[in-house]
């Protein structure tokens, strides 16, 4: 089957690398730059060399030929992306690799794209995977949703490679959702241990925030068992303790209390604010979401945010 990357950032890059190695793929970016003559993503995804089998192009109607499209932009900016591109992308299979909550609304990309594209069938591709293991060919194992348990079965096979493992699912709902809140854990558990709170805060932190990503998927109707899977559990485990997450890291330096580079794609920050909006507007109890969105916003610091969790009414587990 024909597939499509439109997003040319590190993710989209090493997905199209990946699939290109199995069957033909064209990858779409706005700015093509040297790609096309160096066959490689210098700015995003320096060592990614391009197989023989990818295509770049700039035209967004000649990638979108493909029947199969991934869709691997950021979350903020999904719906201004699909609007503009609508006409095109009437009636294809959507698999958004963004992982995030829209701030507006409130909606993952799964809601995001029945707005904008009403008659195409969304999918969600998310999982505990960094953009530079992909490319450099090492194993990783991804969740697949679709809500069409038959469309989910035939996606899984096109784009299931030699190191993508994907595991389907028809739960959309619980597959965005892991993949969005993990970035806010993230963001705590850097802070934890960027300001010295050390690596038992981290696991607190990592299961507290679990129960609150359990809590959010079944106020939304999702299944909790999915949270259980590579969309949630999985991705908190990688993204809470490496480096190499953009989230953990701005988490590190709030912590540390140094600059992070603003320009840099941080899925968290604005899913923080989205997520703590909608815990206040259902009544839902999420206050390691609403401790990072008060960090983010300066309102509090790191210390103020541990004696935030720490002062609370005790419970039961
Ligand atoms: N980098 C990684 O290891 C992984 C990233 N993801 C997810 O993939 C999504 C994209 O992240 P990355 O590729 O890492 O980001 P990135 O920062 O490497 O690249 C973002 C890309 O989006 C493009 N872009 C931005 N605004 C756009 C617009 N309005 N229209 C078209 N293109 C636009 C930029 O030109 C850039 O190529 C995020 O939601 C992230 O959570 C998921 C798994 C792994
Ligand atoms: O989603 C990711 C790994 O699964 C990438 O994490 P960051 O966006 O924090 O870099």
């Amino acid at each position: 089957m024909n597939v499509a990357v439109l997003g040319a950032g590190a993710f989209g890059t090493a997905l199209a690398i990946s699939l290109a190695n199995k069957e033909p793929v064209t990858l779409w970016a706005r700015d093509i730059g040297e790609m096309a003559n160096e066959r490689v993503n210098a700015r995003r995804l320096p060592g990614g060399a391009f197989p023989e089998n990818l295509s770049i192009t700039d035209v967004c109607a000649r990638a979108c030929e493909a029947k199969v499209i991934l869709i691997a932009v950021p979350m903020q900016k999904l719906r201004a992306f699909l609007i503009a591109n609508q006409a095109l992308l009437q009636g294809k299979t959507l698999v958004a690799c963004c992982k995030g909550i829209e701030l507006e609304t409130g909606l993952g990309p799964v809601g995001v794209i029945s707005q904008s594209v009403p008659d195409a069938v969304p999918a969600v591709l998310t999982g505990p995977s960094f953009a530079t293991d992909i490319a450099a060919g090492l194993p990783t194992a991804l969740t697949l949703a679709c809500a069409d348990d038959d469309i989910c079965r035939t996606l899984q096979s096109t784009l299931t490679t030699d190191n993508l493992r994907l595991y389907r699912s028809t739960d959309t709902a619980g597959a965005e959702l892991g993949g969005a809140m993990k970035n806010i854990i993230a963001i705590a558990c850097g802070a934890a241990i960027g300001a010295g709170l050390g690596e038992s805060a981290r696991a607190a932190l990592m299961t507290r925030g679990f129960a609150e990503m359990q809590r959010l998927a079944i106020y939304r109707n999702a299944l909790p068992t999915t949270l259980a899977g590579l969309s949630g559990f999985g991705d908190l485990t990688l993204t809470c303790t490496s480096e190499k997450s953009r989230n953990y890291c701005l988490g590190l330096s709030l912590g540390r209390g140094i600059p992070f580079d603003a320009t840099t794609t941080v899925e968290g920050a604005a899913t923080a604010l989205a997520v703590d909006a909608l815990a206040r507007e259902a009544g839902l109890d999420l206050p390691i979401t609403t401790a990072v969105a008060a960090l983010l916003e300066r309102r509090i610091d790191v210390t103020q945010a541990m004696e935030s969790l720490l002062t609370r009414p005790l419970k039961e587990e």
